[in-house]
């Protein structure tokens, strides 16, 4: 304990009653040549020090402080003790509440205006509010930093007034380093040159022609997930490399089941990682449905067998499989997954119903291989893009849709049980061309 070493410090901390001068404010008294400017740092710096006086319902009156500092405290007329100990020199990370701060402070920044010199703070931002925004705004912040990357330097290319080659030519690396793939770049610029070579063209155009283009490429591969009722239960399987959301994605479409009315049993394949399997039980708890374990380093096989099974003889509508994240270059993982689908097909030769892509937005082009492998070894029936919104490469997903025509049922956004909503093709346009 420092409180006998540092007495009065948290009548200092808190402003409570005036103090004899410590040793180190009485030293700086000596050591200034302005008394007045002193004062007044000091004033100011205590201003800063002073804490709200601790109320009842504070959450550090949980948890108490020593038997002989909460003495100390109440001595001094606090109805209730800190919540902690007070901090030593050597502890405190706040350099303004070191106790030689004072010192540093004024060395430092001899010019600093009395307290009731200073410019008045500036009010903090207003905290965003909980859930304000629709899934429309969402989708825009999500997609800004693809959209910004692919705009900003679109306006960096259009800064003459006539298209001409050169532009186009720009124009089409830009399109193609987005992640937007060859194809669609050509068709955009073709687009251009056929309406607007030597003509005016602004950069508003060229992003309305970009919005058009992405959406009539994505328009044909925003399916939705249908489930099928009569396939009871209807199997999902849920694939994809490690880390890119496919325990997450089952979390979120859990719920959207759950809200539909159905009931949903999970399976957590991901027999090699422990704390995978704590993962989809969290998002069980929370969606309030059972999940299927088995020890770690069980067949996965296995387990998946035994859910279909269970959700066959309880009438449970829908079963989601949470697969092991692996990488489609190890073809012995990739084997396994083709074990898991044989031997489900063993309970029910249709299932799985549907088996889903995670694909991560940030991977850029890795993606497309991805969806060629798993698409091969898995029979990948869908697509679902999640992290959209912490990349500047959402463009994948257009070059994705050309080349596979795959269907994509949804993309997520974040990380919460909402973020995740049907694609939409003109939505994804919109907003990927920077477009309100
Ligand atoms: N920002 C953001 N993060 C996401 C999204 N989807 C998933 N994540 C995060 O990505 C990380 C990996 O997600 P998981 O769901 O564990 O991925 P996984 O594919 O099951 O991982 P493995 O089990 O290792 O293969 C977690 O931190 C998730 O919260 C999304 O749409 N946006």
């Amino acid at each position: 304990m420092t409180q006998d070493k540092k007495p009065g410090f948290w009548g200092r901390l808190f402003g409570e009653k005036p103090q004899p001068k410590s040793d180190t404010e009485e030293a700086i008294e000596r050591a200034t040549e302005e008394p007045r400017g002193e004062e007044e740092a000091l004033a100011a710096l205590r201003e800063e020090r002073e804490a709200p006086e601790p109320s009842a319902e504070s959450e550090d009156s949980r948890d108490a402080a020593p038997p002989e500092m909460q003495a100390e405290w109440l001595e001094r007329g606090h109805p209730n003790p800190p919540a902690h100990e007070p901090p030593t020199p050597d502890d405190v990370t706040d350099p303004l509440e070191r106790p030689d701060a004072i010192e540093d402070k004024i060395a430092s920044d001899p010019e600093e205006p009395a307290a009731s010199e200073r410019e008045p703070a500036p009010a903090a931002p207003l905290a965003e509010p909980a859930e304000p925004r629709n899934w429309l705004q969402r989708l825009g912040a999500g997609l800004k930093r693809s959209s910004d990357n692919l705009t900003s330097s679109i306006g960096a290319i259009f800064t003459k007034r006539k298209l001409d080659e050169a532009t186009l030519q720009d124009l089409e690396d830009t399109l193609i380093t987005a992640d937007l793939g060859i194809d669609t770049a050509m068709t955009i610029t073709e687009k251009l040159r056929a309406d607007k070579f030597d003509k005016d063209v602004s950069t508003e155009d060229v992003r309305a022609v970009l919005a058009a283009e992405v959406e009539a490429a994505l328009g044909p591969v925003a399916v939705p997930l249908t489930i099928d009722s009569t396939s009871k239960p209807f199997v999902i399987l849920m694939v994809g490399v490690n880390g890119s959301g496919k325990t997450t994605t089952i979390g979120k479409l859990t719920a959207k089941l759950r809200a539909e009315g159905k009931s949903v049993l999970l399976a957590a394949g991901d027999t090699f990682r422990a704390a995978a399997v704590e993962q989809l039980q969290v998002w069980g708890q929370r969606n309030d449905v059972e999940v299927m374990t088995r020890p770690t380093g069980a067949d996965a096989s296995g387990l998946a067998f035994d859910a279909v099974a269970k959700a066959q003889d309880t009438g449970t509508d829908v079963v989601i499989i949470d697969t092991a994240g692996r990488l489609q270059n190890r073809s012995e993982l990739m084997d396994e997954l083709e074990k898991i689908i044989r031997v489900i097909k063993k309970r029910d030769p249709d299932a799985p119903h549907a088996t889903l892509l995670t694909l991560d937005a940030t991977t850029g082009q890795n993606a497309l291989n991805q969806v060629e492998i798993f698409g091969q070894k898995a029979g990948v029936t869908g697509l679902v893009m999640t992290k959209l919104d912490g990349t500047a490469r959402g463009g994948i997903l257009v070059a994705i849709a050309r080349k596979f025509g795959l269907p994509i049922h949804f993309i997520g956004v974040g990380e919460a049980i909402g973020d995740l909503e049907p694609f939409r093709a003109s939505d994804f346009a919109r907003a990927i061309a920077g477009k309100e």
